[in-house]
């Protein structure tokens, strides 16, 4: 490694990120000292993880600890720990760059944010501002870094000025230190260097970290007998206690998961879901659980408020973390929730477990996998428990990933079936349960109806819908991509068939449509001919009252949504041919038969071919092939109809 010492620029992301925090966390100062500390508990954890398979690294340096050091004179507080440690490349990927996909758009979304003056604490607190929030109270940060293994240490410095230097450095044992050299401050900011300001910041948000938090403090100490000045009687004389240097443990290490309920405060709840999940915000609610028996485990786990940003990114991290009798083992474990519900942060603890379980055979493991059940089981009760308005704003935020449980959780399909919610044709803006759709299904109906788009105007006023709102049924609006994944294994909720109000027959008048379809089959063979290229079938519609034309499927087609989706991922989509669906009840269709029959060679029959084609295209919000042909045609027949 280079002994110099060398310059660079942050990557742009991290210049923006600072900006944003040095201009909009002023106010939430304190919160440094509890993203530092948790940043110094996960590089322990990290290497008693890597220490599990290789102890050496450990060497005899084995009490972790994690230690605060302040100078009040030259206005210095240092956090240091004896965790992982990073080399130069680890400190260059992690500390000079954001590495999250997803970061450029969403510090885009916060420069906005910050432009309209609605930038909250809250909203960029969801990003984790993590080390970055150092420069809210330092004018300049120093970190010295030794990896667990590595003889040599690095030194990173940054003033937060859009560059930082990097050199070789000196430090005895491997580790992290962070100084910071605070900014002057305002009158009347809090001094980060008082014993009392840190005593009190990680009571109130580190105390749960499971590392001792040491700090060199003052403390009285009696004065020994003999070294005490007495009077002539034998009273002491001025002082009986005098000032000493101790180092005190700050955090009382409660492992809060392993506590009974009834122990743990509110607040306490809310600080250790912080201090797991970088989170600023409260979470919306929290389990706590306690399983006896022969699949034996603590678990508290927490749903968080709002989404972040990257809950969509597949390398995103899962945030359970897996304990075995208050030993971490390791965070991001994939093993013990579905991706469904990876929104899930916590703590598993789980007393009988294997402690040099590695994440391969982790997945094989039965005690894990029998976990894993009841914790999905637990969870969706607990969704399914909120009250309304808890169960809105969960919705809002995960209800979408909530689905992708349809797709890949086949023994809970009933119980996310439950908690699924749509707006409907009827439901006025509100979100309806299938439980409710059921309970007010019309007499005589039998199925549930759903469509599928993208746009909830355009369904709501799909031409698709006419029939089964003159009946008055309700229709479900299905408007996530994913929703296309739910009804294709979701077909029956409480005995009562999914049915697509967009494709096949909705079978709403059989013997009516029977007729017709025999008085119109000339004029209808004649059209599917025209339209060979786009179409296989034309039938009189079961979906129409007032429109004249609409496109539809066969039942087991794919929906005009689904093809879609296809097509704007890249997919390859096969060539289907829609069923074009006519009126057979409106004035059009009947005269355009009346002509046919009077002149089956009529010129005009094929252009009102086309036209009815392009009509049903758009009234779904389709592309037309020639739109400027539809404008003549359109405009010809204004022309005729208006001169008459
Ligand atoms: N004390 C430390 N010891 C070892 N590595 C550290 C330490 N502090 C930070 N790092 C490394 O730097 C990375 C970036 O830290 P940062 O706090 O910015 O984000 P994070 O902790 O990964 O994520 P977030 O805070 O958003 O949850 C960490 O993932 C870790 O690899």
């Amino acid at each position: 490694m280079e002994a110099r010492k060398e310059t660079y620029e942050f990557k742009t992301e991290v210049q923006q990120m600072l900006h944003l925090i040095i201009n909009s966390l002023y106010s939430n100062r304190d919160i440094f000292l509890r993203e530092l500390i948790s940043n110094a508990s996960d590089a322990i954890d990290k290497l008693r993880f890597k220490a599990q398979t290789d102890p050496e690294l450990l060497g005899d340096d084995t009490e972790f600890n994690i230690e605060i050091i302040t100078d009040p004179e030259n206005r210095t507080i240092e956090i240091a720990d004896n965790g992982i440690g990073m080399t130069r490349d680890e400190v260059m990927e992690n500390i000079g760059t954001i590495a999250k996909s997803g970061t450029a758009a969403f510090l885009e979304a916060l420069e906005q944010a910050q432009k309209q003056e609605s930038l909250t604490p809250e909203l960029i607190g969801q990003f984790g501002v993590g080390f970055y929030s150092a420069f809210i109270v330092a004018e300049k940060v120093t970190l010295i870094t030794r990896a667990a293994g590595a003889d040599k240490a690095v030194k990173w410095e940054s003033a937060g000025d859009g560059a930082y230097t990097i050199e070789e450095a000196e430090k005895p044992s491997r580790g992290t230190r962070i100084i910071l050299k605070l900014k002057a401050g305002e009158e009347g900011d809090k001094d980060y260097t008082q014993e009392w300001v840190i005593r009190n910041i990680v009571k109130q948000h580190s105390d749960f970290v499971s590392y001792p938090i040491r700090m060199e403090v003052e403390k009285d100490e009696p004065i020994p007998e003999a070294e005490q000045e007495k009077d002539q009687d034998g009273k002491p004389v001025g002082e009986t206690t005098r000032k000493v240097s101790a180092t005190d443990t700050l955090n009382s290490m409660k492992a809060i998961w392993m506590q009974s309920k009834n122990d743990v405060s509110e607040d306490e709840y809310k600080e250790f879901y912080k201090h797991l999940s970088h989170d600023w915000n409260d979470p919306l609610t929290h389990i706590h659980l306690k399983l006896e028996g022969i699949t034996e485990y603590s678990a508290l786990l927490y749903i968080p408020a709002s989404a972040p940003f990257d809950l969509f990114f597949p390398e995103r991290k899962h945030g359970i973390q897996l304990y075995c009798k208050r030993v971490f083992i390791m965070d991001d474990c994939k093993e013990l929730v579905p991706e469904y519900l990876r929104f899930i942060k916590g703590v598993v603890d789980a007393p009988d477990l294997n402690l040099n379980v590695s994440r391969e055979i982790l997945q094989q493991d039965l005690l894990v996998r029998n976990i894993r059940k009841n914790l999905v089981k637990k969870v969706l009760d607990l969704l399914r428990g909120m009250s309304d308005e808890e169960y809105e704003k969960f919705y809002a935020e995960f209800g979408q990933v909530l689905k992708e449980g349809f797709h890949s959780d086949w023994e809970n399909k009933d119980r996310l079936a439950d908690l699924i919610q749509y707006k409907t044709t009827r439901s006025e803006d509100k979100f309806v349960r299938l439980k409710d759709y059921v309970a007010r299904m019309k007499p005589g109906q039998e199925e549930i109806y759903y469509i599928t788009g993208d746009n909830l105007s355009m369904l709501i006023n799909s031409p698709h819908l006419e029939a089964l709102k003159a009946k008055e049924y309700e229709v479900l609006l299905m408007t996530d991509p994913v929703d296309e994944w739910v009804v294709q294994s979701l077909t029956e909720y409480d005995g009562k068939t999914l049915k697509s109000a967009e494709k096949g027959d909705l079978r709403l008048d059989d013997a009516a449509d029977d007729t017709k379809k025999e008085e119109y089959s000339g004029l209808f063979e004649f059209i599917r001919g025209q339209l060979e290229e786009k179409i296989k079938e034309v039938k009189p519609s079961s979906h129409l009252k007032d429109s004249v034309a609409c496109l539809s499927g066969d039942a087991h087609d794919m929906s005009a949504y689904m093809e879609k989706l296809l097509k704007s991922s890249g997919g390859q989509v096969p060539q289907s041919k829609r069923v074009l669906e006519l009126n057979t009840g409106h004035p059009v269709v009947g005269k355009i038969n009346a002509l046919f029959e009077k002149d089956k060679e009529n010129p005009a029959l094929k252009d009102y071919s086309h036209l009815l084609l392009d009509m049903a295209i758009i009234s779904e919000g389709g592309k037309i092939d020639n739109p400027s042909k539809f404008n003549r045609l359109i405009g010809d027949l204004m022309s005729n109809m208006l001169s008459e």
